[in-house]
């Protein structure tokens, strides 16, 4: 099923604002080359609200980045349904960042960028302003004119992430995306997100091996079930939305993060 946009809308948790998407009884198989199903996803019903963000985890194969396609409607082979409260207009209102940056190498770090406002054309006269100030978020405008094979791993995701932001989707969708990088420079790009939703309250749904990331990061923190992925649980983090280097220090932030590490045994 497609994305499904004349169902009911999705209906907004208590203590969050308004329900952006609702993933409704959503199971997925695939066929592998040697023609076997493979019951990827069982079930998996979430709303998602505007401006939270969402921490996806769960063992390898469990059907995190599954999940994410669909969402994306990069997938739209599947049962059940994927209900947002206004259709997502295609390549604007979904932003999606993938584990490897993926930056276009013949184009400047403000190309790169300027290319997520290039593909909708009236917002062209706003570009340059609008790119300078995606890279200031995340402290790159002394690098506007280097290329991608100039940057670090870290420089080049960050890029990546507000190249995905320059178009002003509605939701900001991540696989993964810190994965590659060191845990210094993970740490950097955890806070270049706090910062990112401070500025924009923007809805943010990521998959992360890490929970650690997940706590620090998200409002809620869906943990996924083995294969077939269902949704074991989907936890509020137990923590006040202004997070900081100190909050990593929080016995609450400790005791959270052992429970995760408990659910995923
Ligand atoms: N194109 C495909 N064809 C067949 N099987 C697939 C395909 N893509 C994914 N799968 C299978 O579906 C299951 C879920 O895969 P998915 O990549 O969503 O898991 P994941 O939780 O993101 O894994 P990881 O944490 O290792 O990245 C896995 O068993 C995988 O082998």
């Amino acid at each position: 099923m497609k994305h499904d946009t004349s169902a009911s809308p999705p209906s907004s948790s208590p203590d969050t604002g308004r329900g952006l998407l609702a993933v409704r009884g959503v199971s997925k198989d695939y066929t592998s080359v040697h023609g076997e199903t493979v019951h990827a996803l069982d079930d998996v019903n979430l709303t998602v609200d505007e401006g939270e963000i969402i921490a996806i985890i769960g063992p390898s194969g469990c059907g995190k980045s599954t999940l994410l396609r669909m969402i994306a409607g990069l997938d739209d082979d599947y049962d059940g349904e994927i209900a947002w409260e206004r259709p997502p207009r295609p390549g604007r209102d979904i932003g999606f960042v993938f584990q490897e940056p993926a930056l276009l190498p013949w184009r400047t770090v403000e190309g790169n960028v300027r290319l997520g406002i290039e593909v909708q054309k009236e917002r062209l006269d706003r570009a340059d302003e609008r790119v300078a100030t995606l890279l200031e978020l995340v402290g790159l405008s002394g690098f506007a004119k280097s290329f991608p094979k100039e940057l670090s791993g870290g420089m080049r995701q960050r890029v990546a992430i507000v190249r995905a932001l320059a178009y002003d989707p509605r939701i900001l969708l991540m696989d993964e995306p810190f994965g590659a990088l060191d845990a210094i420079t993970r740490d950097r790009l955890h806070d270049d997100i706090l910062r990112i939703w401070e500025e924009t309250r923007k809805t943010i749904v990521f998959v992360t091996h890490s929970v650690e990331e997940a706590a620090y990061l998200a409002d809620r923190v869906v943990v996924m079930s083995p294969r077939p992925g269902r949704l074991q649980a989907v936890h509020q983090v137990p923590l006040d939305r202004d997070r900081s280097p100190a909050t990593r220090e929080l016995p609450e932030f400790a005791r959270f993060v052992g429970m995760l590490r408990g659910e995923l045994r």
